[in-house]
């Protein structure tokens, strides 16, 4: 799909204020991936895409995590964490995208993982950062963000998971792994 009659597509399946919000991500991917060396283009693609499952009701979620049965474990965790894996199910089957690391990142935008590509890394962080993210402790990352990829993605990673325990929350293990692989990786 061309790339104008996609963000229109992806626009009318949500809300005014989300749609603000994938602005702000697509904004940030492509600074990111221009500053650690993705392909801006592929990152703009992925955070296009990335919420468009987003509003879609919890059953429609459940049947494309069931159907794709690949990732069905996410399924007894926070329904929060559904809309990427039933997003990147949309983006390929109702919105053509065939290259499978655009795919991932809007499959792992959320709980991150472990070996994250530069792609899902860029795509990850700018959906935390985008300008109209604000949350304690934003800025420290956005200010990471403009040197040091993996040292903003850590303080990401610890901030999101220091916020589902003060909430009491149950954690997608795969978000904890993603964590500690970026603290190994540096040495
Ligand atoms: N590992 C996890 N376990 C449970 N919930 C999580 C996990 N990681 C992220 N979340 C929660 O999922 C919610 C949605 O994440 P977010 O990336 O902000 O969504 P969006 O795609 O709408 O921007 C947040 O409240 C976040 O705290």
């Amino acid at each position: 799909m061309e790339r104008k009659a996609l963000i229109e597509a992806v626009r009318t399946q949500m809300p005014e204020r989300r749609w603000q919000h994938t602005e702000g991500v697509m904004q940030t991917s492509i600074v990111l991936a221009r500053r650690f060396g993705a392909e801006p283009e592929r990152a703009e693609l992925a955070a296009i895409l990335h919420d468009v499952a987003k509003f879609w009701p919890v059953e429609r979620m459940r049947e494309a995590i069931v159907e794709e049965n690949r990732y069905t474990d996410v399924l007894a965790y926070d329904k929060e964490l559904w809309h990427a894996h039933a997003g990147a199910y949309a983006a390929g089957r109702d919105y053509d995208v065939r290259d499978p690391e655009v795919l991932d990142a809007i499959r792992y935008h959320t709980s991150g993982r472990e070996r994250m590509s530069l792609l899902e890394r860029v795509v990850w962080l700018a959906d935390l950062i985008e300008p109209g993210r604000n949350f304690p402790g934003v800025e420290q990352i956005r200010t990471l963000a403009e040197h040091d990829l993996r040292g903003a993605l850590i303080e990401g990673f610890d901030t999101t998971i220091a916020y589902l325990l003060a909430k009491k929350k149950r954690i997608y293990p795969l978000t904890v792994l993603a964590r500690n692989d970026l603290m190994t990786e540096g040495g």
